[in-house]
């Protein structure tokens, strides 16, 4: 595609070796090391996702106030004003939604995560993999739904317990009852789900083979698409939600989303070129501090006014071994 041919190929290349083939490596090292956390005690469990939330998954959205200077040019202040107009008002929005109606807010939280997902990892496979089987809009749309569903929807076909216990957790913190979600983990939704979303991928990956045996495609970049979809399938049926998504949030769609932000910095773009990652990730981590530490204020306000949120521990006189959870 035009974007990616217009790449200088040492920009492109470390962007996709940091950005995309990073990613391929990290999830095939959590299979197996999400094999056996079941065995650790959850403190140990969830410190390496907490760890990557912190250094991914929490600073991927955190440059989003210089976005609108770097990429029209409109002045730092007014850049930071649009983007915090912006989020507020969708923020509180959103807020109030989850407070008067949690189920469906929910709902519009799976569909818009699995657009935004979607979207980044065709960005992906057209900017950084260079794919040419996706030409029409409707190809690219086909993709997206793929690309966003396997994080959404394949979680819930393998292993549909733990998705609803988060998923009632989530709406529980605002006092909905979590019934309401139960016909959407009834066995005929997940078999529904099932079969519809694997028919799309097989649809999706088809019309790609297609252009490429018939010359109008490369061949490289569809089997990079084909590889990642088809793995992301196994990934997300052996590899529980929680971790599952977790993992794939940070170091997958975090990574591929700070290398796509790097290319509107003229400074990280020169020092990607020059093959300093060191350089790239230090100028990102300075743009992206204060906005992340403002995301951890943002986190521990919504925890501290949630309605549903469980009672804190309290040391207790009575309680000599480990408190019972909450
Ligand atoms: C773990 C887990 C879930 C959480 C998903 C999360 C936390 C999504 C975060 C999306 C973000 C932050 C997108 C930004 O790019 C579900 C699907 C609710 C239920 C199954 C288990
Ligand atoms: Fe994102």
């Amino acid at each position: 595609m035009a974007v990616a041919e217009s790449l200088p190929a040492p920009l492109r290349g470390a962007l996709d070796r940091w950005g995309v083939r990073a990613s391929w490596v990290a999830l095939a090292v959590a299979v197996p090391v999400a094999s056996i956390t079941p065995m650790l005690s959850p403190t140990l469990r969830y410190a390496p996702f907490l760890a990557s939330v912190l250094l991914f998954g929490l600073p991927h959205g955190a440059v989003d106030h210089l976005v609108p200077d770097r990429l029209a040019g409109t002045g730092l202040a007014r850049s930071v004003g649009v983007v915090v107009a912006v989020y507020g008002v969708l923020g509180v929005g959103y807020g109030l939604w989850w407070a008067a109606a949690p189920v469906s807010a929910f709902v519009a939280f799976i569909a818009v995560t699995l657009l935004h997902w979607g979207q980044g990892d065709v960005y992906a496979l057209l900017v950084l993999a260079g794919a040419e089987h996706l030409p029409t809009r409707a190809e690219r749309a086909l993709a997206l739904v793929v690309r966003g569903g396997l994080p959404m929807l394949v979680p819930l076909v393998g292993h549909p317990a733990e998705y609803r216990a988060v998923a009632g957790a989530l709406v529980g913190l605002f006092g909905a009852d979590a019934a309401a979600l139960a016909p959407v983990f009834a066995p005929a939704t997940r078999l529904g789900v099932a079969a519809g979303f694997g028919a799309v991928t097989v649809l999706a990956l088809a019309l790609g083979a297609r252009r490429v045996r018939r010359g109008a495609a490369a061949r490289r970049p569809w089997l990079v698409d084909a590889g990642e979809t088809l793995g992301l399938w196994a990934y997300f049926l052996l590899v529980p939600p929680v971790v599952g998504i977790g993992l794939y949030f940070c170091l997958w769609h975090a990574t591929r989303h700070i290398a796509r932000l790097e290319l509107l910095d003229p400074g990280a773009r020169a020092t990607l070129a020059a093959g300093d990652l060191a350089g790239t990730l230090r100028r990102f981590a300075r743009d992206a501090a204060p906005a992340t530490a403002g995301g951890l204020l943002v986190v521990a306000g919504v925890w501290a006014f949630v309605p549903g949120r469980p009672p804190a521990r309290r040391a207790c006189s009575r309680c000599t071994s480990s408190p019972s959870p909450s």
